[in-house]
């Protein structure tokens, strides 16, 4: 089939094709009940149930192709649209692909703070940011050049302002060399780690999660450029904002049911407000009257990664009947 004739009037929503996000993703256009399938290598899959186009991209591409408004949804990491400057609306986050943009260099050499790495050879698959940064640590490093001692305590290197990154001017390529700086930052596509041992380079800037690649390659990490996770994003002008206004609830129901269960207890009315500080739920927790008198039943929400600690500190106030139920999927207005 030509599928590229079929993709009139329908929704473009860009998805990583590999690496960490894509599983991600497809578990969560499942949850959403975005079905479709996709042909052997073929990077656009039609959605059986819903006028869309799923388009299988590079994470570093999507914001790209959102931002120049050829597609109108795209799921990608906070760092890959930094990185690219691109025109998008984030329309939430996600609560996956979390990790931080850190500078690292041999955990064994002689480099201990960032500065030490100005006029140094830096590699990066993020030239843009790792710019911004050593733009900020050289304008620093001159600056203190001739204050007091009081100053450079002000001056701490903190980690960049994603918002404020927009309205800076840029003067570098992302192949290219930056103008303006001393630092030599180069790009390279993937395996950044193995840079400082190649002698390619002094210093690196690469992602971080678990820092398994980072110890394996005898790094250490001496600064954080940005703490990242992966949004939903569209277009400023998307061909159907309602429909896109359908999939970002629905995208939000699973992410709330992922990450939150349901906790209901019964307890006596004296005890109620203590336990509702333990459990104040989303908005508010329910509270129905038993027909036991004095007694009351409580449900609430309650965040799947805290929920054992909940059920403890229930029980000591007295709660009884403390039930944790799965949510299979949710809808409710405001943030995740
Ligand atoms: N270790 C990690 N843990 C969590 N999220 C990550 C991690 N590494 C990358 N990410 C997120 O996933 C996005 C894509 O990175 P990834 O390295 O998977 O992409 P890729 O280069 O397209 O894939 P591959 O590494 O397979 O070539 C990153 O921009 C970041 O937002
Ligand atoms: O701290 P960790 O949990 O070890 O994760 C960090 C690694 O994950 C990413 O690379 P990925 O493995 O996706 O492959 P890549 O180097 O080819 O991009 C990132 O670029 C790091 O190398």
């Amino acid at each position: 089939m030509d599928l590229v004739n079929h993709l009139n009037n329908r929704l473009l929503f860009a998805v990583p094709k590999k690496g960490r996000l894509h599983e991600k993703c497809l578990d969560l256009l499942h949850g959403a009940d975005i079905q479709f399938h996709r042909h052997n290598r073929l990077d656009i899959a039609l959605c059986i149930n819903q006028p869309i186009a799923l388009v299988f991209l590079p994470a570093a591409d999507i914001p790209v192709f959102v931002g120049e408004g050829r597609v109108d949804l795209g799921i990608t990491g906070q760092d890959q649209v930094a990185e690219s400057q691109a025109d998008v609306k984030e329309l939430m986050e996600l609560d996956f692909g979390k990790c931080k943009l850190q500078v690292q260099v041999p955990e064994k050499g002689p480099i201990q703070e960032p500065r030490e790495l100005i006029g140094k050879n830096i590699v990066t698959s993020f030239t843009l940011l790792a710019s911004e940064y050593f733009v900020r640590v050289e304008e620093q490093e001159g600056d203190e050049i001739g204050s007091d001692a009081g100053e450079r305590e002000k001056k701490e290197n903190g980690e960049l302002n994603l918002n404020a990154l927009k309205t800076i001017p840029r003067a570098v390529s992302r192949t290219g060399e930056v103008d303006g700086i001393v630092t030599r930052i180069k790009y390279v596509g993937g395996s950044v780690e193995a840079a400082c041992a190649l002698g390619v380079a002094d210093g690196i800037v690469d992602l971080v999660e678990s820092g398994e690649t980072m110890r394996a390659a005898g790094l250490k990490p001496i600064a954080t450029i940005l703490t990242t996770g992966a949004v939903l994003i569209t277009s400023k002008h998307p061909s159907n904002p309602a429909l896109v206004k359908t999939i970002e609830s629905r995208i939000r129901g699973v992410i709330v049911a992922k990450k939150y269960v349901l906790c209901t207890y019964n307890i006596s009315r004296d005890k109620l407000p203590a336990a509702t500080k333990v459990t104040p739920g989303k908005r508010a927790p329910s509270i129905m009257q038993l027909e036991e008198a004095g007694w009351v039943s409580v449900s609430a929400m309650v965040e799947k990664s805290s929920i054992a600690t909940v059920m403890d500190r229930l029980e000591e106030i007295g709660a009884e009947d403390i039930l944790v139920l799965q949510i299979s999927n949710s809808r409710s207005s405001g943030s995740v």
